[in-house]
């Protein structure tokens, strides 16, 4: 929610904080909230949504504070280069040592400072008062609140300098996505993820009829884009079961796998389902596999919401046996890079060791998915990574070593005719700032990697 726009749920105020007594300031848990996560998220490199998801009941917050919580986290992480260029700039000294929560605290102020709609005063008064709460950071009053009250002053300024769209990604990602695409093309995925992501959905039929009804865009490939954001469970259709959300990129290695009806395929690595749900609404008779009990649960009560089927199943893909398939999905765990612009933690949690651990583990999961091909079937594998180690480096390696798999390169027509998502090799290769709407918040798609193989 820029700064200036409209935006209710944002306005919070806050009461004078001379005494530095929080008392029950309204706005100050969801600050408390916000800044916690920034914390933890960036100490731990967890995920923002599922730390999110497990302090909020802590914090006794209603829906709208806790959505205020979330999005000044998001936020944070969204523009954390550029906050926290602009808070070392503006302390001579840099952070004070043991000072507690001081850094996050600061993070999460200039985050609201800077790129929200909520009235600076709050934002500085209820920092200053969550400063003065813990003995660490109380020390530190007066240097927060001048730090504060400069950004608020500087915020123009501070905004104008902040041109460089490297400026809020990692150097190893920006390194690595100018090595992989040179470097026009990876200023503009960097640029892209400043942005808010579009919310698109996926529909179990009549793409036509649904996007009349939810006055949405209908997009070339099939999906369909909101135009607004907010609440999608009181939408028409919801509780009927007949859409759930997906990146529209995300919804396209299964239009590769092209599933026919009564076919038995595999999905691999299903939770939360996007995929499996796309599966069972084209008629596949489908097998679920995931090692997580709890994002299969969720896999269960998002197959229940839309009256679809499938036989699932808990275990580690790579060591699980069944008869081959006619077809099988292996959309592999990976450093996520492809969905920065919808969780903009991922830049700052995910390092190149893990990238390289997850490169190893997709091997092994590729191949699983190989012997459970079987001779005639199709093999879609995909990632949700912008890193060619995760890819189309992958895929290379494995053809080598797989003389009995080649390619069946993807037609234009199978993903809307948009030729710019086909790589030379014939496989898909979606960039963030693909699929270009002049509205920034209808532009774009995640960034994804599908390659279809046949088994000889
Ligand atoms: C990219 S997500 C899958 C998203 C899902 N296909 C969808 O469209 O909703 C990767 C999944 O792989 C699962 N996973 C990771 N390692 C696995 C393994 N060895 N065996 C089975 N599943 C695994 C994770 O639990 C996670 O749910």
């Amino acid at each position: 929610m820029a700064k200036g726009r409209k935006a209710d749920a944002l306005h919070t105020e806050a009461g004078p904080t001379e005494d530095g007594n929080s008392g029950t300031a309204p706005g100050l848990p969801a600050r408390k909230l916000a800044a916690a996560v920034i914390d933890e998220v960036l100490r731990a490199k967890l995920s923002l949504d599922d730390t999110h998801e497990r302090l909020a009941p802590s914090y006794g917050l209603d829906a709208a504070d806790s959505a205020l919580a979330r999005a000044i986290a998001i936020t944070a992480f969204r523009r954390l280069g550029t906050i926290q260029e602009a808070i070392n700039a503006r302390l001579e000294r840099g952070s004070p040592r043991n000072s507690g929560p001081f850094e996050p605290i600061m993070v999460a102020a200039a985050a609201q400072i800077l790129f929200l709609d909520v009235p600076d005063h709050a934002a500085v008064d209820l920092a200053i008062r969550q400063l003065h709460e813990d003995a660490r950071s109380s020390r530190y009053v007066s240097l927060g609140n001048a730090l504060l009250r400069r950004l608020a002053r500087e915020r123009e300024a501070i905004l104008a300098e902040a041109v460089d769209p490297f400026l809020d990604t990692p150097e190893w990602l920006a390194e690595s996505w100018m090595e992989s695409y040179g470097e026009n093309v990876a200023a503009a995925i960097a640029e892209s993820h400043r942005d808010e992501p579009p919310l698109d959905i996926s529909v179990k039929s009549d793409p036509e009829g649904w996007a009349e009804k939810l006055d949405g865009l209908l997009l070339p490939t099939g999906s369909i884009r909101l135009r607004e954001r907010g609440g999608i469970t009181g939408l028409p259709g919801f509780d009927d079961g007949a859409w759930w959300v997906q990146d529209a990129a995300a919804a396209l290695p299964v239009r590769l796998l092209a599933p026919k009806p009564g076919e038995r395929i595999v999905d691999l690595c299903a939770a939360p389902g996007g995929k499996t749900a796309q599966l069972a609404a084209m008629g596949a008779q489908v097998t679920a596999v995931d090692r997580s009990g709890p994002r299969l649960r969720r896999l269960r009560a998002n197959l229940e919401r839309l009256a679809l089927t499938a036989e699932i199943v808990t275990a580690d893909a790579a060591q699980w046996q069944a008869e081959p398939f006619d077809a099988v999905l292996l959309d592999a765990p990976c450093s996520a890079t492809g969905t920065i612009r919808r969780h903009p933690d991922v830049a700052w949690t995910k390092s190149p060791e893990d990238r390289d651990k997850l490169v190893a583990l997709q091997a092994r999961l590729l191949e699983a998915a190989a012997r459970l091909t079987k001779p005639g079937g199709r093999l879609v594998y995909c990632t949700c990574s912008l890193e060619p180690q995760e890819g189309e480096a992958q895929i290379e390696a494995f053809l080598k070593a797989h003389a009995d798999f080649v390619r069946k390169p993807v037609e234009p027509a199978e993903i809307g005719g948009l030729t710019e998502a086909i790589d030379r090799n014939g496989d898909m290769r979606t960039l963030p700032q693909q699929l270009r709407n002049e509205t920034p918040r209808l532009s774009g798609w995640s960034g994804f990697y599908a390659t279809r193989l046949i088994r000889l």
